[in-house]
């Protein structure tokens, strides 16, 4: 078992969305404080731990200890790691468990793990018993700057990310920094892709931070605090103004439409992680962007060379088996982009660039000039 965690001073970011509003409590050592927050929230509250595999080895019997201490009853979940977990199967597996669990509707289900198990465990507090809220714990980098934040839950259709999904506020995120200490290293590096994309779509001074800063962050300290901080006060602001995606939250996507179908070519598995998937469809994105003439090349090198030092694929031929295989072809791709959900009456919408921190939503894209952009990426 890892020791237990000191308490720092956290940082607040508060969600607004009025009666659903919640607090992201951040800083090192914070999970060492879930119990008496949990408490606070719901007294005599009831609690499921939803987790992978990993994560259990290192901070199960940490989050369990902080609830034990605070009175808190609680059963565990324990689901393979990744995205095989994002499944209809992971998603039966942990539903029959928190029924056989007795979980009722005023009890708590607890994601504790990365955006596999926070989507998994989210969504299926929102279809048990037609509704229970739930408490993110995010412990990987990604899952802290992005997927703990917002409530988009559901998992995987094979032909598809996230085709089957809920909109679920969690009731409270506790993001404690220093759990990231035990995080692999190409995983740090693909959730900080998602780091990245908030300065790359709408904050310019945060993206000359972190092309400065970068390095600080894996090092952990006040520049990590810094970092996920600012993409989750980035988010909640989105989140908070627009909740269900229909205007400018869809600028969240930034790289997505590429990067999802990249994933689901790939089959979802470990050739190609969701933040490496976004490093690519964002570099993709800034480079469509330019070849349309809404920003200079120099601007999509800026990222794509930012991407690079930050030790992220940005090129399709990046990806594992790439050159075996050839990966697909653009039909391939634009046929698994048309179940994008952003597509509108059949018409796809990108999320493109006019700079480096200024993103923008462009519906009706016609099919043609990407399918090109793609054809001659591929044979790069
Ligand atoms: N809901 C949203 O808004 C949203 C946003 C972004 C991504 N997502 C989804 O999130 C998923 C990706 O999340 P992810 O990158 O966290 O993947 P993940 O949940 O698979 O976690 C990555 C890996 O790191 C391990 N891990 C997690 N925390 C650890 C820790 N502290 N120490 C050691 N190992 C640890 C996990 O066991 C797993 O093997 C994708 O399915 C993506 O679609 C959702
Ligand atoms: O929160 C959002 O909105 C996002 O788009 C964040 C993305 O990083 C995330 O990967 C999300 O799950 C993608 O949403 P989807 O609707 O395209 O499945
Ligand atoms: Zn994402």
């Amino acid at each position: 078992m890892t020791a237990p965690l000191k308490h720092s001073d956290p940082i607040k970011v508060d969600v607004a969305l009025g009666d659903r509003a919640y607090d992201i409590v951040i800083g090192r050592g914070v999970l060492a404080s879930l119990g008496e927050r949990v408490a606070a929230l719901r007294p005599g509250v009831r609690t499921a731990i939803v987790t992978d595999r990993t994560v259990a080895k290192y901070w199960l019997e940490p989050a369990e200890a902080s609830l034990a201490a605070s009175g808190i009853p609680t059963s565990r979940i324990v689901v393979e790691e990744g995205e095989i977990s994002k499944t209809y199967a992971g998603l039966e597996k942990v539903s029959e468990a928190l029924i056989a669990a007795k979980i009722e509707r005023n009890d708590l289900v607890i994601a504790l793990g990365g955006g596999v198990v926070g989507d998994l465990a989210g969504f299926a507090a929102a279809i048990l018993r037609r509704g229970v809220d739930f408490v993110q714990v995010p412990t990987s980098l990604l899952a802290q700057v992005d997927s703990s934040v917002g409530g988009k839950t559901g998992i995987n259709s094979p032909q598809g990310k996230n085709l089957l999904g809920a909109f679920h506020q969690p009731v409270l995120v506790i993001a404690d920094t220093a759990v990231l200490d035990t995080l692999s290293p190409r995983q740090f590096r693909a959730g900080y892709a998602e780091v990245a994309k908030y300065g790359v779509l709408g904050d310019e001074a945060f993206f000359s931070w972190l092309e400065k800063n970068h390095a600080d962050i894996v090092k952990g300290g006040s520049a990590r605090e810094h970092a996920i901080a600012t993409s989750c006060r980035a988010k909640a602001a989105i989140v908070a103004r627009d909740e269900r995606e229909t205007g400018e939250r869809a600028l969240l996507n930034l790289g997505h439409t590429f990067g999802h179908a990249l994933e689901a070519v790939t089959g979802f598995s470990d050739r190609l992680f969701h933040g490496e998937g976004v490093a690519i469809g964002m570099t993709l994105a800034a480079q469509f962007s330019a070849k349309l003439g809404m920003i200079g090349e120099r601007e999509a090198a800026r990222i794509e060379r930012h991407l690079i030092e930050a030790g992220l694929p940005t090129r399709l031929q990046d990806i594992a088996g790439f050159a075996q295989e050839g990966l697909a072809d653009a039909d391939a791709l634009m046929a698994l982009m048309a179940q994008d959900k952003k597509v509108k009456r059949g018409k796809l919408t990108f999320i493109l660039l006019e700079a480096v921190g200024r993103a923008v939503i462009a519906k009706d894209v016609e099919p043609a000039p990407v399918r090109d952009f793609l054809k001659e990426k591929l044979a790069q």
